[in-house]
């Protein structure tokens, strides 16, 4: 079911945690609400959940404004950050927790679910004879056996290794989609957000800031904190012409899709609504991407100062003399491609991406320029 999460406000004690969060998830998609430490994500989640109570706003499940009721009358299933399986209990036990005792089809949707997590057949193990990955699975199918309207998944690959993580991920969002989930992932986890969901909601400070598209966030960031915390990006000081951006790597061409913005966001204060995905195509549209009222392309940008921020796979590594001079000081090689950070002459240091089979060594001078279109935010 959809959910509709609006204007949403909640302090402890004297500390306001959130400030008027908004957050929007299709039927059948999983959004991941992406922040750092203490911005308000496990509180947006469990006001959603109902194990905390909201000062203002309101929380919809499908029609349903659900903000009044307890947990489990608002069809709501949660997977905590550590599985959390009774551990006395079977697999196929811990799935069928929440559903009626001696219900018809219990078993059936018990086995139903541990299908749809890939564990069919686990069913009589005990939780300690399952892998840590597989217990996360397990609290999956727990979470959707009684078929929520909406699956709340808290930070839920943080107790697993590194190397299993990425599996686990794309197993838990295999899942979601083959049992038409609507799913809210929170994490601070960058990479797993742009990479598991279909859509990310940027919080900051007790709201959301951005919501789309991961790619859209990452090429259209609404301001320099966006840009900086999805994704790599070299931040430097730039001055918008009206056709270029100009910084220590030369003239640039500004991205004209009205997706530039100010460098400070929200900080002002005045930054309520978020920056829809909606938004950016409706600038998209216009002729000069002026829809924002940013400097980006509105012809008013003459000298205007702020900040380009190119990301990794912008830098082109050259022969000396071409573009700005630099030292390569490390090649990080990766298989499929490889990193390369080098040392401008003017002491700024720049990380590119480039190609697996990089010809650059420690030590080798090289020249950088940009290709495509940047993000510039006024100051
Ligand atoms: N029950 C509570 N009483 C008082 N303060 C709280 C309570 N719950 C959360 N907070 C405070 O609210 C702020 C936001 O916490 P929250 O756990 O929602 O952040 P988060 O973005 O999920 O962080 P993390 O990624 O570290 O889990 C923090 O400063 C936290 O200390």
């Amino acid at each position: 079911m959809k959910l509709t999460v609006t204007d949403v406000r909640k302090s402890f004690g004297a500390t306001e945690v959130l400030r008027g969060a908004s957050l929007t998830v299709r039927e059948g998609d999983l959004a991941a609400v992406l922040g750092p430490s203490g911005c308000g994500k496990t509180t947006l989640l469990r006001i959603v959940a109902g194990f905390e109570g909201l000062d203002g706003g309101s929380v919809r499940i499908g029609e349903r404004e659900v903000a009044g009721l307890p947990p489990e009358r608002r069809g709501v299933g949660i997977v905590p950050q550590e599985a959390a399986l009774f551990p006395h209990l079977s697999v196929a036990r811990n799935v069928g927790f929440g559903l009626p005792r001696g219900s018809s089809g219990r078993t059936g949707r018990i086995e139903e679910c541990l299908e749809l997590v890939g564990l069919a057949g686990y069913g009589d193990r005990m939780p300690h004879q399952i892998s840590g990955g597989q217990q996360q699975r397990v609290a999956l199918a727990r979470a959707l056996a009684p078929r929520p309207g909406v699956v709340l998944l808290d930070e839920p690959f943080n107790a697993l290794d590194r190397s299993l993580r990425v599996s686990v991920r794309d197993e838990v969002r295999a899942a979601l989609k083959r049992a038409g989930a609507t799913a809210v992932l929170v994490t601070h986890d960058q990479e797993e957000a742009l990479s598991m969901a279909d859509t990310v909601a940027v919080m900051r400070e007790g709201r959301i800031v951005q919501e789309g598209a991961p790619s859209s966030i990452y090429a259209a960031p609404r301001d320099l904190g966006v840009a900086t915390f999805v994704g790599e990006a070299v931040v430097l000081t730039a001055s918008r012409g009206r056709d270029t951006v100009t910084c220590e790597l030369g003239d640039l061409l500004p991205r004209r899709d009205g997706a530039t913005g100010t460098a400070n966001g929200t900080a002002d204060g005045t930054g309520n609504g978020t920056a829809s995905e909606t938004g950016n195509g409706a600038a998209n549209g216009t002729a000069d991407g002026a829809a924002n009222g940013s400097v980006a392309g509105n012809g008013a940008g003459n000298g205007t100062a702020g900040s380009v921020a190119l990301r990794p796979e912008q830098f082109v590594l050259r022969a000396p003399g071409e573009g700005a001079g630099g030292l390569v000081e490390r090649v990080e090689f990766f298989g499929h491609d490889a990193a390369v950070t080098v040392t401008l002459e003017s002491g700024t240091v720049i990380r590119a991406r480039t190609r697996g089979d990089v010809p650059h060594r420690p030590g080798d001078r090289v020249g950088v320029t940009v290709e495509g279109p940047v993000l510039f935010f006024a100051d």
